[in-house]
């Protein structure tokens, strides 16, 4: 197991840390995108893609992000409200961690508005830290150290008081079903108990917002569930929001209320994935009710076929990503 060093722990909680230095040029709003699928169906479909006025956990207003010539972001619009179990859903390139990368302020937001809680991202960093826990796709959890030591380590990260750390710690494995193994060392965990020791060390600062960039990737379907069911667990009793991205279109139907479908840096449709599917069904005069991926190719159409936007670098890094969490 080897640590990747584009999220290292102070970068996934984001106390220590500054953002990653950037390696782009900023971008202006753009106008009108022109990789937009700006047909008349993706308007429709759209039309609540729009940020609520306030009081949400998270607010982006056409935020921009660009790789030199490339705009992984590219105007995104997008409202998570307070409480909910949000998905954000797209294919390889989609944009989809780049924007966690700047609602997090791990990446400043050179175009656009980023609000968490209330709270500006480009202005109010630290505030906006405090308030998220992160579990990012590359490793953040150390196989040299045992579980309890990881989470540990992230709770004097996160500055949680010396008098109330232990216990903390131990609320935290507890909450992720790891009381047991919280003495082993994490290089002896299971792919599964990985990602639950990474979801303890982003509870241990009790966020009101849980950001997790493709929790369950490269896990098999019984951990895949054990994750999901820890979320909700914890979700249900603290009533945090959650920020998910997945490709993984039955975990967004069974567990988010509602999805985002995000293609070429935007927001292509929103809603509740009974309503995406319904709507669909009315648009098509279907019989049957579409299934959330006809929703997704529908809305991205041949974008998806050729994964235009997702080339080498993304296809390395979800393979990383499945290998070093199996
Ligand atoms: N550090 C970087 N340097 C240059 N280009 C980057 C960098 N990070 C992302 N990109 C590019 O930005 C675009 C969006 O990438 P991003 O990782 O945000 O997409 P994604 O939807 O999260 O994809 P995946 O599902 O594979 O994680 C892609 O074209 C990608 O190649």
């Amino acid at each position: 197991m080897t640590r990747d060093t584009r999220d290292t722990p102070g970068d996934a909680v984001g106390t220590a840390a500054g953002p990653a230095t950037p390696t782009e040029t900023p971008a202006t709003p753009p106008a009108e995108s022109s990789s937009a699928v700006g047909t008349a169906e993706t308007a429709r479909v759209c039309a609540e893609a729009v940020p609520e006025a306030d009081g949400g956990a998270v607010s982006c207003t056409r935020l921009v992000y660009a790789f030199g010539d490339n705009r992984a972001v590219d105007g995104l619009d997008l409202a998570v409200r307070e409480g909910e179990v949000f998905g954000l859903l797209g294919p390889n390139g989609a944009g989809k961690t780049t924007a966690i990368r700047c609602i997090t302020t791990l990446l400043p937001v050179p175009a656009g508005m980023v609000r968490v809680f209330g709270h500006d991202a480009a202005g109010e960093r630290m505030a906006v830290r405090r308030l998220l826990g992160y579990v990012p796709q590359q490793l953040s959890a150390d196989s040299g150290l045992t579980g309890r030591e990881n989470v540990a380590l992230f709770a004097r990260v996160f500055d949680v008081s010396r008098r109330e750390r232990a216990a903390r710690v131990g609320q935290a494995l507890a909450a992720v079903g790891l009381t047991e193994a919280a003495d082993r060392l994490a290089g002896t965990y299971s792919g599964g108990m990985v990602r639950r020791l990474e979801l303890a060390q982003a509870l241990v600062s009790a966020p009101r917002l849980l950001i997790l960039d493709e929790p369950t990737i490269g896990l098999d379907p019984i951990a895949r569930t054990g994750v999901w069911e820890h979320i909700n667990a914890v979700r249900a009793a603290t009533g945090m929001t959650v920020l998910v991205t997945t490709h993984y279109m039955d975990e967004a139907e069974q567990y988010c209320d509602r999805v985002g479908l995000m293609h070429r840096g935007r927001i292509r449709a929103l809603g509740t994935p009974d309503e995406l599917r319904r709507g669909l069904a009315e648009r098509q005069g279907a019989d049957t009710l579409p299934t959330l991926e006809d929703v997704f190719r529908h809305v991205a159409g041949s974008g998806l076929d050729d994964n235009s936007e997702g080339g080498f670098r993304d296809v390395r890094s979800t393979r990383r990503t499945a290998r070093r969490v199996g």
